[in-house]
This record gives C-alpha cells, structure tokens and sequence, in this order.
C-alpha cells in the first residue's frame, strides 16, 4: 500500500502505541497500530490538532518513544491519554487531567435517548451533528479493530453508544452507515477494553437487530467480522433463533423454513444457516431440527437481551 493509503486508512502491521490511559484510572494495551493519530513522518501525535480537529491544545510530545534512542522498539508512542467522556487525546497526562475538568460531555454526554432502562441508556448519536466526537470515537476505535477503518467522513453514520443510566461515561457503541447499500444495521461494534465480557456486545447486537426490524427490514452486520466479532454474532444468532423456538412465534409451528426465522427474527438467511450449523440443527438439504432446536435454549443468555418495554426508537 502506498505512503498515501496509509495515511489514510492507519493500516499498520504492527502496534505502535503501546498502551491507553483512558480516564484517570483505566490503563491497557492497544491491541492494533494505527498511524491516523500521528503526523507520518515525524510520528509525533496531534496531526489531526493541526487540521484543526482532534486533540487538546497543547500537547508536550514528552513520552514519545525517540526511534533514534531506542532501535529496539516498534512503539511511536509510549501511552496515549484518552478522555473517556468524548475521546479527544493527548500524550501526557497533565494535559488529559486539565482537559476533564471541562470536558462538556462529562457532565451531558451527546445525542438522542433511544433506550433507556433502569441498567443501561442508549443514546443515538449524528455524525453529521457531533463531527469531533464520532471521529474521535473512530480514531480510538482503530486500536482494537484491525478490519474497519473510517475515521474522517462520518457525516453518514449514526452512533450508537451504550451507557450505565446515570452515569456520562461512555462503555462502547456500535456504527451504522445510514446510505448502507446493503442496508447493514451494523458497520462496526466496540466494546472498550474495561467494560468487555459482560454482554455488553451481545446486548447492542441485539439492539441493531431491534433499529432494523422497527423499519422492516431483514438486516445484518456489515463483512467481514472480526474474529471476537464472529464468535459474539453466532452467539447471538442461535440464541435468540432458540428463543423463538422455544418460547417466542415458532414455538408451537410444526414446520418452520428458514424464510420464517428470518421474517420472524430480521436476521438474514445465510446468518441462520450459519448458527443452525453452529448448533448442529440443520440437514444436508436445510432440513431443520426443530425438537433439538427447541431444547438449546440458554435462558441465562437472554438476560443479555434489550428489554422492549424500555425502546424509544420513534424519531
Ligand atoms: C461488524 C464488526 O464490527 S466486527 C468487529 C467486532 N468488534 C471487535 O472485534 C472490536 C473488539 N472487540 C470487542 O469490542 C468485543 O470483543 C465485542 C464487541 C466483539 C464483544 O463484546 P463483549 O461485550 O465483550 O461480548 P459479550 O460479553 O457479549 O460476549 C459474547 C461472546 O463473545 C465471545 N467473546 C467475547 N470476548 C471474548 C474473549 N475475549 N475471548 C473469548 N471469547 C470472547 C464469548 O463467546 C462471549 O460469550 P460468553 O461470555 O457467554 O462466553
């Protein structure tokens, strides 16, 4: 790939900033590099603090990884300092620590209330409404997503994030692309790093399915998925196809096609014939296994699910 495309896309094969601070308390590694948060030839950050966008005023440079000194390490940057509230970035702390005293979003994190329950508040967010923040958003999202890139033109996206009702801090979100030719409910999903392995995932999956079908549609993510993105998809795909064969509109059908599952859940078909396979109910000519289906319900999974009683998806 050209000088050129990597500025652009920040595809780089190895991490080049070692860890986040994110918040005055939460430090972890990277997981991707990504060069979009650097001016690529001296990879000092604040290239987009030039173009007048992203990072706090400011920034000192002073634990920058010198190359020249350290020939042994791959890192441009030691630790990225994150606000956890609207993403904005810096490469020391002192920096990060005047910033959070005024952060807006901290104390009225942005966009419209789409769900709220007593546990968790999802709230859609324009990218055409709050350029900075979703760029931000995307730009930190690179470092645990190798697979999608799209940082800068985020007019056409919605986001939506996911939050401990009461509280601004923001725990991940997931991005659709509202001129989606495809029609995808999904383009990428983010659970950051201290909040992942607590349904979280699963939970906003299930809300992208419960946007789509509230405007008809038989939907699904955007390809390819990430490795975590696969595993936490057919999870979630067999699940809630269980639940309606144990409880929901197929439970009593004596024959079911694969059309019906994907009319009764939005689902696409090829994502249904990949979780019936993944629950081993399907024959060779699509003959589905509707008395095994119908006992693989995992109702402990289903704690995860959206609550509908608590939606607020009209405009
Ligand atoms: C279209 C796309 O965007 S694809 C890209 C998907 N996004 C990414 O890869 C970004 C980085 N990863 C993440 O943000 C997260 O791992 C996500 C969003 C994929 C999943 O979010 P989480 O809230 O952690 O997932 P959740 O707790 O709902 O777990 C769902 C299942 O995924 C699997 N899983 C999730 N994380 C892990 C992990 N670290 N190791 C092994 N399995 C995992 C498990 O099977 C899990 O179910 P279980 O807990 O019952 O065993």
């Amino acid at each position: 790939m050209s000088h050129d495309g990597e500025d652009l896309y920040g595809i780089l094969n190895e991490r080049n900033i070692r860890e986040v601070q994110f918040g005055t308390n939460k430090i972890f590694s990277t997981w991707y590099g990504s060069n979009v948060y650097f001016d690529p030839d001296i990879r000092v950050l604040g290239y987009l603090a030039k173009s007048g966008s992203s990072g706090f005023d400011g920034s000192n440079g002073s634990n920058r990884v010198n190359n020249h000194e350290k020939e042994d390490t791959q890192y441009w940057l030691d630790t990225l300092y994150v606000c956890e509230y609207c993403f904005k970035y810096a490469d020391n702390g002192e920096d990060l620590a005047s910033h959070a005293n005024h952060c807006k979003f901290q104390r009225h994190s942005p966009g419209k209330i789409k769900y709220k329950s007593p546990k968790y508040t999802v709230k859609r967010v324009k990218g055409s409404k709050h350029r900075l923040f979703c760029q931000c958003l995307c730009l930190f999202t690179k470092l645990f997503l190798d697979n999608k890139s799209m940082y800068f033109k985020v007019d056409h996206y919605e986001f939506y994030i996911i939050y401990e009702t009461s509280s601004t801090k923001p725990l991940g979100f997931f991005s659709k692309d509202t001129v989606s030719y495809y029609q995808n409910n999904l383009a990428c999903v983010l659970i950051f790093p201290p909040y992942q392995r607590r349904q979280l995932g699963t939970f906003l999956l299930d809300f992208s399915y419960k946007v789509s079908k509230s405007e008809g549609l038989i939907s699904g993510p955007e390809f390819p998925l990430s490795p975590f993105g696969l595993i936490g998809y057919v999870k979630y795909w067999s699940l809630k196809i269980c639940w309606e064969f144990a409880e929901g509109e197929l439970a009593n059908l004596e024959k079911v096609t694969l059309e019906d599952i994907s009319s009764v859940t939005g689902f696409r078909v090829n994502d249904i014939i990949t979780a019936l396979k993944y629950l081993e109910c399907l024959g060779d000519s699509n003959e589905i296994y509707l008395s095994i289906l119908r006992k693989k319900l995992n109702r402990n999974g289903c704690k995860a699910l959206v609550e509908d009683e608590f939606l607020l998806l009209e405009d």
